[in-house]
């Protein structure tokens, strides 16, 4: 595989090249990457159905993106155990452990973010279809 040998400013665009291959490969092969991706999708469609408040838009693509970076970090995190202790230790463990930990951590922040943004255009929504 080739390393980026470019220099000046085709260093900097091929960098961004190979951060685009590597969303492609965590979405190709990440079963997570996939749920994490459709389910983003559909909150941004439910937000536009409700028209939440421009503020309110920030905080939904904050708490996604913290997510899906958190568990491209915890892909390339299991990446580097896979390669280098294939074999079962506990630093192996808790490298993974801890990992898996950050994407728990963000998608817990996302949940509470989702209350806080739909809470109340849901209650409204179900106000007016019951009047
Ligand atoms: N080399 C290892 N040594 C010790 N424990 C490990 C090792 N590899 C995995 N584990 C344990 O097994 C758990 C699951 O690891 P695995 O590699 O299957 O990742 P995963 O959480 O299933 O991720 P994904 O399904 O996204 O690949 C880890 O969180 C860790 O507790």
């Amino acid at each position: 595989m080739p390393k980026n040998t470019a220099v000046g400013p085709k260093r900097f665009w091929k960098s961004f090249w190979y951060a685009a291959q590597g969303l492609r490969q965590a979405f190709r092969t990440e079963m997570n990457m996939k749920v994490h991706t459709c389910l983003a999708v559909l909150v941004l469609l439910f937000a536009g159905l409700l028209r939440v408040p421009p503020g309110d838009w920030m905080l939904l693509l904050l708490a996604i993106t913290l997510v899906l970076a958190a568990e491209l970090i915890n892909t390339a995190i299991e990446s580097v155990v896979d390669l280098v202790s294939p074999e079962v230790h506990p630093l192996a463990k808790a490298a993974k452990d801890t990992a898996a930990g950050a994407v728990f951590l963000a998608a817990a922040f996302a949940v509470i973010a989702g209350i806080y943004v739909f809470y109340h255009p849901v209650i409204d929504w179900i106000t007016a279809l019951m009047s």
